[in-house]
């Protein structure tokens, strides 16, 4: 395994670009120290009292866990300090958390899911930390951060990526130029690069999605289900199923071995159709990640990037993986409309 260690990577990149103030390296190292003690924290969950609820119920209509907070104030708390952030927004707050007092300003906006996957905490199942950094338009520099520094297009993120705490605690991410994932060695406390340029096959192997909803689906969603049990895999073998409850857990499986994701709309009562997973927490993220590892991520008919936010904590529908899978369920939703017209 290399031995080259994630802040290096990150100085190597720095280097290379000079415009490169620094910030973004500051922002990057406090964000993994953050990682480390929450992976500290996860290893010993039991022995420590981050299991179970706080009592408290969340902007998401959430009751929170013990270990969502612990890691949600831990994130605050290290990079209010950084030095580097004019705002921040997590899935955890209502409104966007202000980056003032004694502690300097900078030009980059962070939005974080301190843990994905929270049904999994109690019972030692990988979970998560997702991140999505945005630079501040430069004619907004100097005023007081405000909500519209914060819903920019998807599109325009400088950075993405996740830590999972699962057999042992990785960090992928990428700044545009890639996807690298590095894995912590816990001998020496450092993130250390195992997973370099990392692609998704094309084609993939498994397919992703929690079925109990199959009552709540639209009869595309259910074409697009059906096409996954009745069709050849990237091997000319039927798909598998795989879905652990933790997107950052499904996804990260699914970039190695190839296949999709699925968190598809469902309908309600009140006829409303929407997806559960956050745009600006969990989705672009994940489809900055996807598209620099060769793959595509959709709400069904739009490209994740292209979405303009409205609101912090909007949902959407997440289809997202190997393109080809991904496709299949972008074709299986046009056909649908077309139908409809
Ligand atoms: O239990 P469901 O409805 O299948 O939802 C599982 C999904 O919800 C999530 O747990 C939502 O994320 P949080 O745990 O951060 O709230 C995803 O990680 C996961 O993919
Ligand atoms: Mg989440
Ligand atoms: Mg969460």
């Amino acid at each position: 395994m290399s031995q080259i260690t994630v802040t290096e990577h990150l100085l190597l990149r720095q280097k290379q670009s000079p415009m490169a103030t620094g910030q973004f390296t500051s922002l990057l190292t406090e964000l993994i120290l953050s990682a480390k003690i929450i992976s500290r924290e996860v290893t010993k969950a039991g022995l420590v009292d981050v299991l179970g609820f706080t009592g408290e119920t969340n902007v998401q209509g959430e009751k929170v866990r013990k270990l969502d907070e612990f890691a949600n104030n831990v994130l605050i708390h290290r990079m209010r300090r950084a030095g580097v952030l004019c705002a921040m927004a997590s899935e955890e707050n209502g409104d966007i958390i202000p980056v003032e007092g004694e502690f300097p300003q900078g030009d980059y906006i962070l939005i974080f899911d301190p843990l994905d996957g929270s049904s999994n905490i109690d019972v030692n199942v990988s979970i998560g930390t997702i991140f999505s950094i945005y630079r501040r338009p430069k004619e907004k520099r100097g005023d007081a951060p405000c909500l519209s520094d914060v819903l920019q297009k998807c599109e325009n993120q400088v950075c993405s990526g996740y830590f999972i705490y699962g057999s042992s605690t990785m960090m992928v991410y990428t700044t545009g130029d890639g996807v690298h994932g590095f894995t912590l060695d816990p001998s020496v406390g450092e993130f250390l690069l195992s997973h370099e340029n990392m692609q998704i096959p094309k084609k993939g192997k498994i397919y992703s999605v929690n079925e109990a909803y199959w009552n709540s689906w639209d009869t595309a969603t259910k074409d697009v289900l059906s096409y996954f049990k009745s069709h050849q895999n990237a091997e000319g073998k039927p798909y598998s199923s795989r879905y652990i409850g933790s997107l950052v857990a499904d996804f990260h499986r699914n970039l190695l071995y190839g296949g999709i994701f699925m968190y598809p709309p469902r309908v309600f009562e009140n006829g409303k159709r929407q997806g559960k997973l956050r745009l600006l927490c969990e989705a672009a993220p994940m489809a900055m990640l996807v598209e620099q590892a060769g793959g595509m991520a959709t709400d069904g008919t739009n490209r994740i990037l292209d979405y303009f936010p409205t609101e912090l904590h909007q949902r959407v529908p997440l289809f997202i993986g190997s393109p080809e899978d991904v496709q299949i369920v972008k074709d299986i939703y046009e056909h649908h409309e077309e139908g409809q017209k």
